[in-house]
């Protein structure tokens, strides 16, 4: 291996035996000749290098082989077929604390985790007080780990995992749990480890995280590798693919393979610097999307209780009045809803809100404010309509509509009652939720002339 290279993965498969009740796993031991389970495969032909001093991100949905990757890199599971070759010390945050005694006290723990990672007493005596300390748990450290609490005993494990000295980081960022605070000094570790030149494996869901904290990222799906390349540009195509209507996705997943099978898999092809970058580029034939309506991408919202009117219908629509809730950034749609008036109201405000996936209120506005309502009669029904333009990044969004009477109170209301999806638009540069519509200008200068890029 070459003496630049930190982890070099070549063809690396993982098939798991999965038989159906335990007394075929016995049988099999007993009678070789049959096979008593099916095989499933969470990884195949998996290759890649990762160069000292780099951070490199797995990005794939769930199932998709990230972990059984990291503990086969680990070397806590041996894979099916395949080599990997690590050139340095590893320590791992997979499964924290699944190595402690939890009949040990937290001191106990820390050297008998260290004599696994092949440190000595005296070398662990040295690095005891910066453990104990990056761990803060007070004076629980003199007490058996089974009185922890899950978040403490995750904090020891983590802190002599970043404590020891080592030249190669396996992080599953599923596991980064405890408080705010504790999470940022993880972070801040890590950038640390980064800037001394440790090489980092770093798994995320989080793409805008792998793009913050990666140089290249690895793009895996049902244990296929389809991509490796410079992060921004994996995740990019990364959350194109996931939120990529279901008719549309296997070609996009092709076309994404073929940008890898159609470049040279050693690890000089992915030199961050130089004309190299290309390799990643998309091919002119990338499929452009647009905006349609998925019957499969439906959710189940809420309506609350009436109180003399009822939200009947709603929809997205289209610049062609097609219902849509697949929607491309930055193109103008409109939110309609039609509400069957029981009784008589003053001063009727509609409103609609978009919200993030997470439930965070993005915006959203209302038909007048309060004292400047319509008077509608009962036995109406009405046509609500707002135009919007879908200035939001890719992702899921719910949308909500709601009626107010004269005293500001709901008359019905409608919570995430139509989700859609914001796909990925070619040239889109910008990063979380909001589409800013930001745009760059790089100046580069050397003395003597000025050029603008
Ligand atoms: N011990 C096992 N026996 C059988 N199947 C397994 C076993 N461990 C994992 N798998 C399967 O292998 C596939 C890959 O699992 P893995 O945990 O590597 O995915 P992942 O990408 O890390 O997922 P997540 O993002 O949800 O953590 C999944 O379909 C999982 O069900």
């Amino acid at each position: 291996m070459n003496s630049d290279v930190a982890i070099s993965v070549e063809n690396i498969s993982k098939c798991y035996k999965i038989y159906n009740k335990p007394q075929d796993r016995l049988k099999q031991g007993l009678f070789r000749g049959r096979k008593y389970y099916r095989e499933f495969w969470a990884l195949r032909n998996v290759s890649f290098e990762v160069k000292k001093g780099e951070t490199i991100g797995i990005v794939g949905k769930n199932g998709s082989g990230k972990s059984t990757l990291l503990q086969i890199i680990a070397k806590t599971l041996a894979p099916t077929s395949g080599n990997i070759k690590v050139n340095g010390r590893v320590a791992a945050l997979l499964e924290l604390g699944s190595g402690f005694n939890p009949e040990f006290t937290g001191r106990d723990n820390i050297y008998l985790n260290g004599s696994i990672l092949g440190f000595s007493q005296e070398e662990m005596d040295d690095l005891y007080n910066s453990i104990v300390s990056f761990a803060d748990i007070g004076d629980f450290i003199d007490q058996p780990v089974k009185t922890y609490s899950s978040g403490m005993t995750v904090r020891l494990a983590f802190a002599v995992q970043v404590m020891v000295p080592k030249e190669i980081l396996i992080v599953d960022e599923a596991l980064a749990v405890g408080d705010e605070l504790f999470q940022r000094k993880c972070y801040a570790k890590l950038e640390e480890f980064k800037q001394q030149g440790g090489t980092v494996l770093f798994v995320s869901h989080s793409g805008s995280t792998v793009v913050q904290l990666c140089d290249r990222a690895v793009f895996i799906d049902g244990g296929e590798c389809l991509l490796v390349g410079l992060s921004k540009r994996v995740v990019n195509l990364y959350q194109k693919f996931i939120h990529a209507p279901i008719e549309k996705k296997q070609q996009l997943r092709d076309e994404i393979k073929s940008i890898l099978s159609s470049t040279n898999l050693q690890s000089d092809s992915f030199e961050v610097e130089g004309n190299k970058i290309s390799i990643i580029d998309q091919p002119s034939s990338m499929i452009e999307l647009e905006a349609a309506y998925d019957p499969h991408f439906i959710f189940q919202g809420t309506i609350y209780e009436s109180k003399g009117a009822n939200i009947v219908s709603c929809e997205i629509l289209d610049s062609s009045a097609k219902k849509v809730n697949l929607l491309v950034s930055r193109e103008t749609y409109t939110w309609t809803y039609l509400v069957e008036f029981q009784k008589s109201f003053n001063d009727v405000q509609f409103g609609m809100l978009i919200k993030s996936e997470s439930g965070l209120e993005l915006g959203g506005a209302v038909s007048s404010w309060l004292g400047k309502g319509l008077l509608i009669k009962e036995n109406t029904l009405v046509k609500v309509e707002f135009n919007f333009t879908a200035n939001l990044l890719p992702g899921s969004y719910f949308l909500n509509c709601g009626v107010m009477d004269d005293s500001g109170t709901y008359i019905t209301r409608a919570v995430d009652m139509y989700a859609f999806k914001v796909l990925h638009r070619e040239g889109l540069l910008g990063t979380a939720i909001v589409d800013f519509h930001i745009e760059n200008k790089i100046t580069i200068s050397d003395l003597e002339n000025e050029i603008n890029v």
